[in-house]
């Protein structure tokens, strides 16, 4: 590996091993040609790369409706880790992969272009002399989530390897079902295809490094665990903005909108790991019994126009950097009597011991002023008897601000003396 791209790695790594052993696997990715594939799924397996994590074993293979060309495929994917890759494009490190990549055109509800993936998979084990673990990662509009898994099953791809380490696995993205009827129903598609330690449905947000550290930050500090609650919080506010509008991609957000593509799932998210209880350790069932748990103590929320829990608004046209942009009625795909939101906003009340009183606020948008995501902890202010004559003391509520993207990090607002022999207060 060359020099430059070691430095790349975060310092608190030096001298940890790189390498986990993963085993020789295929990845296939249904819906290859999309958004996701190109702008986090391929960056992603890039970077992989260059830390050496990925097996030494390792093809991947784009599935999809449009017929495209393997020596295409792989030109489309070379762009895309040159657009989007958060490190640039390394010709050697992604020679390794390239040469291993392929495209497979099929309808994903025709079982045969399954079977013949199959067969592409099993030349590949056979060409290798070797048993390989086959991962799916399921990257389409969910309304084909469930001819894709039902395909995997009846082409026994589902099966290979079950039981084994080489088991093959699958991964949902979101979202999963549109209410709880539909997501049951969709895990119950799952369910008669894959055991359930083969199945990742997945939420992208719990990749973001700043997104796994507030479980360190929490429950690893005790500087801020006692203050974690009614007595010192005055209110968490949670934003998730997004600079970008729908782009191409507008008949699928037009299904979901704001709350269903943003709300449920990725905010949410955040919600129950900065409101949870601390688990009893770290496996993934404790840390999922705390975040149900948590969830299940938000009060249900008020509707009303005036005076509800809810807000949500859509984007019009405007000016981004100078540059003319289309409102979200204007955008492609998006029908004439759409009436989805592209911003919501909600107050949350947690009925528990920790935080009753204490409001969430939680926000996200497309098309926002700037790209920001952003955990903001607002605490009481103290009593105002010495500190509380208007310009002379400017004090601000105390406020932890944990930044998730683009700019990670944690700022503490603070009050403090402005040198002079006068006594006068700003915050910093
Ligand atoms: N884009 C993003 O940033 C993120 C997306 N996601 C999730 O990932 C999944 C894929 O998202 P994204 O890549 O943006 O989606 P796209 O709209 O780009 O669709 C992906 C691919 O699916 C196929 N496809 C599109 N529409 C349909 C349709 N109506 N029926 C069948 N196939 C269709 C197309 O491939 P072809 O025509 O070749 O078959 C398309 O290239 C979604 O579930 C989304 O919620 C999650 C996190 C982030
Ligand atoms: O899941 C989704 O996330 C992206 C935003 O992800 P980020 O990592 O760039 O913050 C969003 O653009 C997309 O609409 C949504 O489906």
């Amino acid at each position: 590996m060359s020099p430059d791209i070691d430095e790349a790695r975060h310092p608190f790594l030096k001298g940890l091993s790189k390498h986990r052993g993963a085993p020789p696997t295929v990845v296939v990715i249904f819906g290859a040609s999309g958004d996701l594939t190109a702008r986090k799924l391929v960056p992603a397996i890039f970077n992989l790369g260059v830390d050496n994590l990925l097996p030494g074993e390792f093809h991947l293979i784009g599935f999809g409706r449009k017929p495209i060309a393997d020596e295409d495929f792989r030109v489309m994917m070379d762009e895309a880790i040159a657009e989007h890759s958060r490190r640039p494009l390394n010709k050697e490190i992604w020679e390794r992969v390239r040469q291993n990549m392929s495209y497979h055109s099929g309808g994903y509800d025709e079982s045969a272009a399954f079977d013949s993936l199959a067969e592409k998979i099993n030349q590949i084990e056979k060409d290798l002399g070797r048993d390989m673990q086959r991962m799916f990662y399921i990257s389409t509009p969910p309304s084909v989530f469930e001819p894709i898994i039902e395909n995997l099953g009846s082409s026994g791809m589902a099966q290979a390897h079950v039981h084994t380490k080489l088991a093959s696995k699958v991964v949902i993205e979101k979202p999963f079902g549109r209410d709880l009827e539909s997501a049951r129903e969709l895990n119950k598609v799952i369910n008669g295809v894959f055991e359930e330690p083969q199945v990742y449905r997945i939420d992208h947000y719990l990749g973001k490094e700043t997104v796994q550290d507030l479980l360190v930050q929490r429950f690893s500090n005790s500087i801020f665990e006692p203050l974690w609650n009614r007595e010192y919080i005055d209110c968490v506010q949670i934003t998730v903005a997004e600079s970008l509008g729908v782009g191409s991609r507008g008949g699928y957000y037009d299904t979901s909108g704001a709350l269903r593509d943003m709300i449920q799932n990725h905010t949410m998210q955040l919600v129950a790991l900065t409101a949870m209880e601390p688990p009893v350790s770290l496996d993934p069932e404790s840390i999922r019994d705390e975040k149900v748990k948590v969830i299940k103590a938000i009060q249900p929320l008020k509707l009303d126009v005036d005076g509800g829990d809810v807000v949500r608004a859509r984007y019009t046209n405007g000016l981004v950097k100078g540059e003319p942009v289309k409102g979200y009625a204007e955008e492609q795909g998006i029908p004439e009597d759409s009436s989805t939101e592209t911003y919501a906003a909600m107050r949350l009340a947690i009925n528990n011991w920790r935080w009753q009183g204490v409001p969430f606020y939680i926000r996200s948008g497309k098309r926002m002023a700037r790209r920001a995501s952003e955990i903001a902890i607002q605490f009481k202010r103290p009593p105002g008897i010495l500190f509380s004559e208007g310009d002379k003391f400017n004090v601000a509520a105390n406020t932890m601000v944990i930044s998730i993207q683009p700019d990670e990090g944690v700022t503490i607002v603070m009050n403090s003396k402005i040198p002079g022999l006068e006594t006068r207060v700003r915050n910093l």
